[in-house]
């Protein structure tokens, strides 16, 4: 009798400890799934001038937000010509809330707002592909694409965000080609290691290509791939990505992806922007 009570009692506190269990586990998948609605993905908005950041914005913003978006903007002062200052977009997508912090004037202002940026996801590099052969606004001396390299090697290299993946989104593709074809602006001119450049064999063209917009491409896309390269001792990822801002689709597919590396999922959309 005795037996049988004991281990009906045991019993009891088996199967109550399996249902606290069991409830403990519903609750941490209901936490992690709330979380991951509701905790926002914040990504942090970086480039030289002119780049494409505005745009790719408001492409976000067209595309994902109408109904969910708000953007706040905070000026820094500085003494640049050009405004500097943090613009804040929060959108959604799939039920994944994002926080877009686009930083203006980086350059001068970075020490002043590197340290807010405690809880980004990843930074998002902005290139302007076709200023290789322009000058910027800013000083009317300094080559475009050069200035770009020299602001990413800052960031990549910026111990505030040194743990953090970067997606160097090489844009404005449709000029870059624009120019190689119409052969005005060589390369070679403005960079001349450019003429002996070679490209890595996995570089495949886009079908319909011209192998001249391949190389040029390949080219930009190397510079930026040996600041990544040079020094890192450890595992960090910088992806380097092909884009054209003002193609809604183009930049649609790349939030895409995007969204399933956050996820920790493995996109097939990839091939579409991947170069490795
Ligand atoms: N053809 C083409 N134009 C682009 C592309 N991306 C941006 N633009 C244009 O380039 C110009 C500058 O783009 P913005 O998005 O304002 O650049 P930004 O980086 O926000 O510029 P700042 O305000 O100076 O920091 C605009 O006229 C855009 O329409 C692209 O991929 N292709």
């Amino acid at each position: 009798m005795n037996m049988g009570c004991l281990c009906s009692k045991d019993q009891r506190i088996e199967k109550a400890r399996k249902e606290s269990n069991k409830m403990i586990n519903k609750q941490l998948q209901e936490d992690k799934h709330n979380n991951q609605i509701t905790c926002p993905r914040q990504l942090l908005l970086l480039g030289a001038d002119e780049s494409g950041q505005r745009t790719i914005v408001n492409q976000m913003r067209c595309l994902h937000v109408e109904r969910t978006a708000q953007e706040k903007i905070h000026y820094i002062q500085n003494n640049s010509k050009k405004a500097s200052g943090v613009s804040e977009t929060f959108f959604e997508v799939d039920g994944i809330h994002f926080h877009v912090s686009n930083v203006r004037g980086q350059r001068y202002e970075s020490r002043k707002w590197m340290r807010c940026f405690a809880d980004v996801w990843d930074v998002i590099f902005v290139v302007d592909s076709s200023s290789y052969d322009m000058v910027m606004q800013e000083d009317s001396q300094t080559n475009g694409l050069q200035e770009a390299l020299n602001l990413f090697k800052i960031i990549w290299n910026n111990r505030w965000l040194r743990t953090l993946p970067v997606w160097v989104l090489l844009n404005k593709q449709d000029l870059l080609a624009e120019k190689i074809l119409e052969g005005k602006s060589k390369m070679e001119e403005y960079f001349p290691e450019f003429a002996h450049y070679t490209m890595p064999e996995f570089s495949t063209p886009v079908p319909g290509e011209d192998l001249r917009v391949t190389r040029a491409k390949y080219f930009i896309h190397d510079e930026f791939l040996k600041i990544s390269a040079a020094g890192q001792l450890d595992e960090r990822d910088c992806h380097l990505v092909f884009t054209c801002a003002v193609d809604t689709e183009n930049i649609r597919l790349f939030f895409r992806v995007l969204t399933d590396s956050q996820l920790g999922r493995f996109s097939t959309l990839r091939h579409l922007f991947f170069t490795d």
